[in-house]
This record gives structure tokens, sequence and C-alpha cells, in this order.
């Protein structure tokens, strides 16, 4: 089936699970402890709207909310500009599947992002890929727009699919009657896809090595590569 466009999770998706647990959490939390010191005037903002005024209590709720992997809105914001600096120094490269970025390449201003990670995080991402000879790769150029839960809400709700749908016929390539069911949303996350189906979009399973185990799998379309894509 030929899709017109497609929405693609990030973290199991095109990505490994443990790129994010491993390399990006733990660089956000090693500089926790310090991001009261900063003086990114963005950091600043973002730290202040946490309300917690005690700089050791501050720091334990956000190395809290890491370890239980709270999809804070506040907190995916305040990590894309902690994540800046290692993706600019080259210490972060994004070891995206390279079937993944064929299939970014192939589908060239038909494909989106939606990722808890905010906007800010996921162009940093795409910017900064793995090349196969340890080259950095941009993937920006191919990639239409970014959706995060602060530009369209929940990744388990079926409004936020709803909220996608519209932004994309008004700034995508994608013609105003053409149907949910022409996107297809791709995630590891088995609630993510049912919400998105709830709202019509067509849906795949991604099965990577590493990913969580999914209790119904044979409800959904399941891709352990995107070639068929
Ligand atoms: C933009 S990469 C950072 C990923 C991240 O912070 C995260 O919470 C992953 O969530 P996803 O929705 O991509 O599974
Ligand atoms: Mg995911």
């Amino acid at each position: 089936m030929n899709y017109s466009a497609y929405l693609l999770d990030i973290e199991g998706t095109v990505c490994p699970i443990s790129f994010v647990q491993d390399v990006l959490f733990p660089y956000f939390t090693a500089q926790v402890p310090h991001l009261h010191e900063s003086i990114n005037p963005n950091i600043i903002d973002i730290l202040s709207k946490f309300e917690i005024e005690d700089n050791n209590e501050l720091t334990r709720h956000i190395l809290d909310l890491v370890s239980r992997d709270v999809k804070d809105p506040l907190l995916k914001q305040l990590q894309g500009y902690v994540w800046a600096q290692g993706y600019e120094t080259g210490e972060i490269k994004a070891p995206v599947y390279p079937d993944a970025v064929d299939l970014i390449k192939r589908h060239e201003g038909r494909v989106y992002i939606y990722s808890s990670g905010s906007v800010k995080a996921q162009k940093l991402l795409f910017g900064h890929v793995q090349g196969p000879d340890g080259e950095t790769m941009d993937l920006l150029p191919y990639i239409y727009g970014y959706f995060d839960i602060n530009t369209s809400g929940k990744k388990t709700d079926a409004q936020s699919y709803i909220n996608i749908l519209r932004d994309i016929k008004i700034v995508g390539k994608f013609d105003s009657d053409q149907l949910a069911g022409n996107i297809l949303f791709l995630s590891d996350n088995p609630l993510e896809l049912d919400a998105a189906k709830e709202a019509g979009f067509s849906t795949g399973l991604a099965i990577r090595p590493g990913n969580g185990p999914v209790l119904d799998v044979s409800k959904y379309s399941q891709y352990t590569d995107y070639s068929e894509l």
C-alpha cells in the first residue's frame, strides 16, 4: 500500500531504545545538578516553570522524572536544550536504523515526526545522524514537519492525532480531501498505535531488538524493517 504521508515515532521506531536510555538520558542527568548555574535564558526560563525554589529539591524532582521516564512537557523541553551541546560538540550522534534512513529519504517531503521528545530535540537528532562511515548525516531536508507533546498532546490520546492531521493538512503537501487512513503512523508502543487508529490513521508496529513486549501482537501490522514501505 502506498501512503500519502508517514508519521514516525523516534525511540524504538527509527532508533534503538538503548540510544535514548543509555546515551541521551545519562548525558542529561549528568548535567542536571549544574543546571541552576546555567546562563542560557531558555534553560533559566524552563527551570523557573517547575516552580521549585530550592536547587537540591529541583534537581531531585527532575532526576526522579527521568528515572520514571515521565513524558513531562517541561522536562522534554529542558532535555532539548541540554542535548544541544552534546550534538554540537560531536559527543552525541544518533544511530538511526539504515532502513529508517532509506524510508525517510525515499519519501522526502512526506515524512513527519511525532515524539515525546521536544521538536528541538527531534531536529537535533535528525540533524546529527551517525553515517555508515562514521560521518554525520543531516536528514532534516527530507522531513516535512515535527510534532511533540507540547504542539499536539499526549501520544496515547486519539485527539493528538486529530490535531496532527489538521496541521498536516494546513502545512503539508497533503490534499485536504485525503483521509487519516492515508497516513501511516509507525511506533513501538501499542497504546500510541491504538490512539492513532481511533483517530483513523493506518498504523504499523515497529519490531526491533530491545523493544518492549507487546501482548496482543497479532492485532498490528508488524515491521521488522521498513524496506517494503
Ligand atoms: C527526540 S529524541 C528523545 C526521545 C525522548 O525523549 C523520548 O521520550 C522518546 O519518546 P518517543 O515518543 O520517541 O518514544
Ligand atoms: Mg517509541
